[in-house]
C-alpha cells in the first residue's frame, strides 16, 4: 500500500455536468482530500483540457477518468493526448476489458511520456455489478473474484500501475498481484450514507483495512445532506473515521 495520510486516500468523484459546480466542491475540499476524479459527465459537458487546466488551477490532483476501451492504436494516441495534459494528471483510466494488447499499447505510450507521466489503472468488473449480472448479461462463466482477480493479473503483466475494483476483492489482488500494483476503490459507503446504485460496498475503514491505496468517493461528500454538514463536513469524517484506524 502506499504510504500516505489517511485523508488523501480520499479521491472526491466530481459527477457534476458543469464546471462552476466542480469547482465549488474543490473549493471546499481542497487540502481536506487527496485528488479529484473527473470524469464522463464533468469532460463531456465541458472539454476535457478545460477541466482538467481549471481542476489544477485550483490546487487539486486530478484523476482522470474516462475508461478509455477501443482498438490499441486509438488507446495508445488517447494516452498520448491526456499525457499532454501536463504533471496535474496523476491517474487515468483504461478498462482491462479492451484486452492485453490494449493495455500494452497505453502501458507503452504513457512510458514515453516521461517521469511525470499519468498513473495508468485498469478498470476490472464494475461495483454496480454483482455476480449475477457478471454471468447472466455478459456471460462470464466462474467467480466475480475469479474473474477480477484474472484482469488484475493481466493488467499488472501489461505494465499498468493499478487497478480500479470493489473493496470485495482487494484481499485476493493483493494475494495474486503483491503489494505493489495499486488498488483504487470506489464502492465505498460510510455507515452513514445510502448506497445508490452501488452494489459491492464497504466503509472507507473496511476498504483501507483490506488494503485500498485510494478510495473513490462521490455522493457520500458530492451529495451529503444538511444533516452531515454538507461536503466539507462529510470529507472531514470519512478521515476522521480512515484516523481513528490508523
Ligand atoms: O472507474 C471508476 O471510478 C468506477 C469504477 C467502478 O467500478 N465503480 C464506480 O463507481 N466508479 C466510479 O466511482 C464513482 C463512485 O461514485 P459514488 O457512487 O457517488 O461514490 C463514480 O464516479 C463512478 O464512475
Amino acid at each position: 500500500m502506499v504510504a500516505v495520510a489517511p485523508h488523501e486516500r480520499i479521491l472526491v468523484a466530481l459527477d457534476v455536468a458543469d464546471l462552476a459546480s466542480a469547482l465549488a466542491l474543490v473549493e471546499q475540499l481542497r487540502g481536506q482530500v487527496g485528488g479529484f476524479k473527473v470524469g464522463m459527465e464533468l469532460c463531456t459537458a465541458m472539454g476535457v483540457p478545460q477541466v482538467v487546466q481549471a481542476v489544477a488551477a485550483q490546487g487539486g490532483a486530478v484523476f482522470l477518468d474516462l475508461k478509455f476501451c477501443d482498438i490499441p492504436n486509438t488507446v495508445a494516441g488517447a494516452v498520448r493526448s491526456a499525457c499532454a495534459l501536463g504533471p496535474a494528471v496523476r491517474m487515468l483510466t483504461l478498462h482491462c476489458h479492451g484486452g492485453a494488447a490494449m493495455l500494452r499499447a497505453a502501458a507503452e505510450a504513457a512510458r514515453a511520456a516521461g517521469p511525470q507521466r499519468p498513473l495508468l489503472l485498469g478498470v476490472t468488473v464494475m461495483t454496480s455489478l454483482d455476480a449475477a449480472a457478471l454471468h447472466a448479461e455478459l456471460g462470464v462463466a466462474g467467480s466475480l473474484a475469479e474473474h477480477v482477480v484474472h484482469l488484475a493479473q493481466m493488467a499488472q503483466a501489461c505494465g499498468l500501475d493499478g487497478v480500479v475494483a470493489s473493496p470485495h476483492e482487494i484481499a485476493a489482488i493483493r494475494e495474486a498481484c503483491g503489494p505493489d500494483l495499486l488498488i483504487v476503490t470506489p464502492g465505498v459507503r460510510p455507515v452513514w450514507a445510502s448506497s445508490g446504485d452501488q452494489r459491492r460496498v464497504m466503509t472507507p475503514a473496511e476498504a483501507v483495512a483490506a488494503g485500498s491505496d485510494y478510495l473513490v468517493i462521490g455522493r457520500p461528500i458530492t451529495a451529503a445532506p444538511a444533516e452531515v454538514g454538507g461536503p466539507h463536513e462529510a470529507a472531514l469524517r470519512i478521515a476522521a473515521e480512515l484516523q481513528a484506524r490508523n
